[in-house]
């Protein structure tokens, strides 16, 4: 349990605060946009210029990767003129990481100055009409380890980042979303992009037939192992969020249909729309002082 005094066994705000300075004295990259890059898309990275790279387990009390088609590297560089970090690689609940440990980078983002964070993943499509290789822009989410009190706010809360009880219901910037969508125009990705929520299950195994039933049910148009940590202790220390989900595969709601999901898939898809993927992120990041309150260094 959490100790008095000290919000979270694993993760102290000392902890925080030696990982942050430690950046800080080691680079002189101020950045004011992070990017955590999902399954298959560390190379989301690859167009930043100036780029300096750390290993995870080289920066001390950061947790390391250990899912294929994650590459366990924090990136900084400049993307577009706007200084940036780039988490190649992040990290998951079925890795055995507690949520503190999953979500820690997100708090060191905010000690480094960071204002905007913009997370992907890798999802399943639940609902008829969103295809795999499509993008959706996360609207909403449904963070259901958090209903059985897997939450990554859980225990003392600490001032210091954010409030007790935060508001969820604009965890995803209103703002950016329709900067996403009105990008996606211009490129001539309509077609393929659209708005929905995103559902969280602790994974690793992917979903049976009746538990995608029951989540489509629920609401969701896209299931996933990631991202809902992130972007509640994101929103919980202020943090501007944008979603992205590549839709990598279809889940199977039908008891008739014969193929299975694997991750090799996953990455396969993220490897045939790497580039859409990137452009889009590239794009968001090169536009998005256009957003009220967003700083363009
Ligand atoms: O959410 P990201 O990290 O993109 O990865 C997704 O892809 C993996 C399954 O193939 C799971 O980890 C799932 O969450
Ligand atoms: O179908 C899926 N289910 C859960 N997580 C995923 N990540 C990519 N695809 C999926």
């Amino acid at each position: 349990m959490h100790a008095k005094g000290n919000p979270c066994s694993c993760c102290s705000f000392d902890d925080y605060k030696c990982t942050a300075e430690w950046l800080l004295n080691k680079t002189r990259h101020r950045p004011k946009i992070a990017v955590i890059c999902g399954s298959g898309l560390g190379l989301l990275a690859d167009s930043v210029s100036n780029k300096q790279t750390f290993r995870y387990e080289d920066i001390p009390n950061f947790p390391v990767s250990t899912v294929p088609g994650h590459e366990g590297c924090l990136v900084f560089g400049d993307l577009k003129e706007k200084s940036c970090v780039f988490m190649q690689s992040r990290f998951h609940l079925y890795e055995g990481y507690s949520l503190c440990k999953v979500t820690f980078p997100v708090r060191i983002f905010k000690l480094l100055g960071v204002e905007t964070i913009i997370v992907t993943n890798a999802s399943g499509g639940l609902c008829k009409d969103i295809k795999a290789g499509d993008i959706m822009i996360i609207k909403d989410h449904i963070n259901l380890p958090g209903f059985a009190g897997q939450h990554p706010l859980c225990g003392p809360n600490d001032e210091r980042f954010g409030i007790r009880f935060p508001c969820m219901s604009d965890a995803y910037n209103k703002d950016l979303r329709k900067l996403a969508l009105d990008i996606s125009q211009q490129l001539g990705y309509s077609d393929f992009v659209r708005e929905g929520v995103y559902c969280m299950v602790s994974g690793p195994n992917f979903e049976t037939i009746a538990e995608a039933r029951m989540l489509h049910i629920l609401g969701s148009d896209s299931v996933g192992m990631s991202t809902i940590p992130e972007v509640t202790v994101a929103k919980h220390c202020d943090l501007r969020v944008l979603g992205l989900s590549l839709i990598t595969n279809k889940v199977s709601l039908d008891y008739s249909r014969e193929e299975k999901v694997n991750h090799e898939e996953v990455l396969e898809m993220c490897k045939m729309r790497a580039e859409m993927f990137q452009n889009l992120v590239n794009t968001i990041i090169a536009k998005c002082d256009q957003v009220d309150g967003i700083n363009s260094n």
